[in-house]
């Protein structure tokens, strides 16, 4: 109930949370914890834009148990009010439930999740995602995690064509499985751009020999011709061999989508849905309980989910022939996002160059971490002081692998563009370089004993100079390095509430970089006679001039 009683809360503050994103964030902070859609690429109206929410997004993602993982991205699109968002609510029962047999809910249980309702009004804009990414086992032992996305459907009154082909090429570049809801007999109406996606197919495959999207499903609801092609996925499977079968006499654009729409997917399927009966279909009070549902429907239902979501018909999300992982879609998304907010679908090259960018930059970013985790082990905040040279040592090794394995992922882009990614990724392992090796340098207990030395060390010398010209009657220079000493003492002592406050950092900075030029100076300089000499020079001109 509870759960119910925050999506409700969630639909009725879901257009607020498309126009102000300081509201969405105290609302996402309120409903931490309870599970429910979020938008992660919303729809500008005004400007027929999209925007990505790359926050939400990283929030879903990036979590500790979900960013490695193999990434397995279930999206269900198809025009608007063809029950996109009640088929994925029953995805997530089974998602919740995962057992075989009674995962479809009691009779009496409302439907919720992501937001659905009848009318002929369209309900879902964007694209929402479950907030719970799900991590489920495979039958091999691997771990998965499981992204549910729903998204806008298309051919409403208030998009154009452009904004649904957005949508469309946006979910299918980023999903694994596309569930695409038709009516009966449409099977081409999937083609709002198909010579988007089969010449990005060619061109993709040309670069890496394999085929650039995995799943689609053709989902053929209110099926009526049973006595045809039966329900479920043998009859789609009959239905779809006739409809995308290439004949001599058809148009030549019709006989290439044909051709080509299985050289760009690893599996086409098709499913034969029974219509869920009148009460759904027309009683305004529907709320998705199963008892006003048919038998049939819900029959064919428990065929269709599991062939989609359980564990053995998992299909992971691949690019290039690389499986990614929670972490490379965040890249993928932001990638594909980019190219699409221009006024026109873009090119498919430039859908694969997004592609070859986002493949280097999650390349990259693996190699990245292989590195920092390997310095953690070596030099991290809790290992002891390692010497310069050994840490550079390290280092050089690290850095070799690191970009040994930059280079040995299968990327797209040829060897220019990669190199490209490769001096960045040298730049930024050497940035990195410099920022543990200060570390390890924090950890020299002389190196950190260093200011407070230096300025004993004025203090001492100055009060020895101070005793000697004193004694020898030179008292402009003793008061010279009583007043030298004073200083040196005041530094210390503000340097010191500096380190133990915190505050006055800059300061504290300051008196440090002084100390260390002064260490540099006698350390390299050892005792320059020269300027010994000058040091004599001034002094007693100073002291002639005091005397005066
Ligand atoms: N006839 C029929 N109606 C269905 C089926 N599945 C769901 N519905 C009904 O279709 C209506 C719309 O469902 P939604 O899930 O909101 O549809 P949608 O495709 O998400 O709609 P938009 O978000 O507006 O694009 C609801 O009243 C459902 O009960 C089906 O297989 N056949
Ligand atoms: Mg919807």
């Amino acid at each position: 109930n509870k759960t119910a009683a925050g999506f409700q809360a969630c639909q009725r503050l879901s257009f607020g949370l498309l126009c102000d994103t300081r509201r969405q964030r105290k609302v996402d902070e309120e409903e931490l914890g309870t599970a429910r859609p979020v938008q992660i690429v919303v729809a500008d109206e005004e400007e027929h834009s999209f925007l990505l929410q790359e926050a939400a997004l990283e929030r879903l993602l990036l979590r500790e148990e979900v960013q490695d993982l193999n990434v397995v991205v279930v999206s269900v699109a198809g025009a608007f009010r063809k029950g996109k968002s009640f088929l994925l609510d029953f995805m997530l029962r089974y998602m919740y439930r995962q057992s075989p047999d009674s995962w479809v809910g009691g009779e009496e249980q409302p439907l919720t999740g992501f937001t659905w309702r009848g009318g002929c009004e369209r309900e879902t804009t964007g694209i929402l995602a479950w907030s719970e990414v799900f991590v489920m086992e495979k039958p091999d032992g691997s771990k998965v995690a499981v992204l549910l996305m729903d998204t806008q459907g298309a051919f409403d009154s208030q998009s154009t064509i452009r904004e649904c082909a957005t949508l469309f090429a946006l979910s299918t570049m980023t999903s694994s499985v596309q569930v695409i809801i038709i009516m009966q007999t449409q099977i081409r109406s999937y083609a709002f751009c198909p010579q988007l996606f089969t010449e990005y197919g060619r061109l993709a495959m040309k670069e890496v020999c394999e085929k650039p999207f995995q799943t689609l499903m053709f989902l053929v609801r209110d099926w009526s011709y049973p006595y045809e092609h039966p329900y479920g996925l043998e009859g789609g499977r009959s239905f779809l061999e006739k409809r995308l079968q290439v004949k001599p006499n058809q148009h030549e654009e019709l006989q290439n989508v044909r051709k080509h729409i299985r050289s760009c997917f690893s599996n086409i399927c098709c499913f034969l849905l029974p219509h869920p009966g009148l009460r759904v279909a027309t009683n305004p009070h529907f709320d998705g309980r199963l008892k006003d549902i048919d038998d049939e429907f819900k029959k064919e239902l428990l065929n269709l989910v599991p062939a989609l979501l359980s564990p053995q018909n998992l299909v992971e999300k691949e690019i290039g022939g690389v499986k990614i992982t929670c972490r490379d879609l965040v890249l993928y998304f932001k990638a594909y996002m980019k190219i699409y907010q221009g006024e026109e679908l873009p090119h498919p090259k430039s859908m694969l160059q997004a592609t070859a960018e986002a493949n280097n930059l999650a390349a990259a970013a693996i190699a990245k971490d292989l590195y920092y985790k390997s310095m953690e082990q070596i030099c991290g905040g809790d290992r002891p002081y390692i010497s310069p040279s050994e840490l550079e040592r390290h280092h050089a090794e690290l850095r070799q692998s690191s970009v040994w394995h930059f280079r040995s992922v299968k990327k797209m882009g040829g060897e220019e563009f990669c190199r490209r990614y490769q001096e960045q990724l040298e730049v930024e392992l050497n940035e990195a370089y410099a920022n543990f090796s200060k570390h390890n340098d924090g950890k020299n207990i002389f190196s950190a004993a260093r200011t407070p030395a230096t300025l004993f060390a004025v203090m001492f010398i100055m009060y020895l100079v101070s005793l000697v010209t004193g004694f020898v009657g030179i008292r402009s220079v003793a008061v010279l390095c009583n007043l030298m000493m004073g200083v040196a003492l005041t530094l210390f002592c503000i340097w010191a509430y500096a380190k133990y406050s915190g505050e006055f950092r800059e300061v504290g900075g300051v008196i440090d970089k002084v100390a260390e030029t002064l260490w540099e100076q006698v350390s390299y300089d050892q005792v320059d006679a020269f300027k010994i000499h000058g040091i004599f020079f001034l002094s007693g001109v100073c002291s002639k001039y005091l005397t005066l």
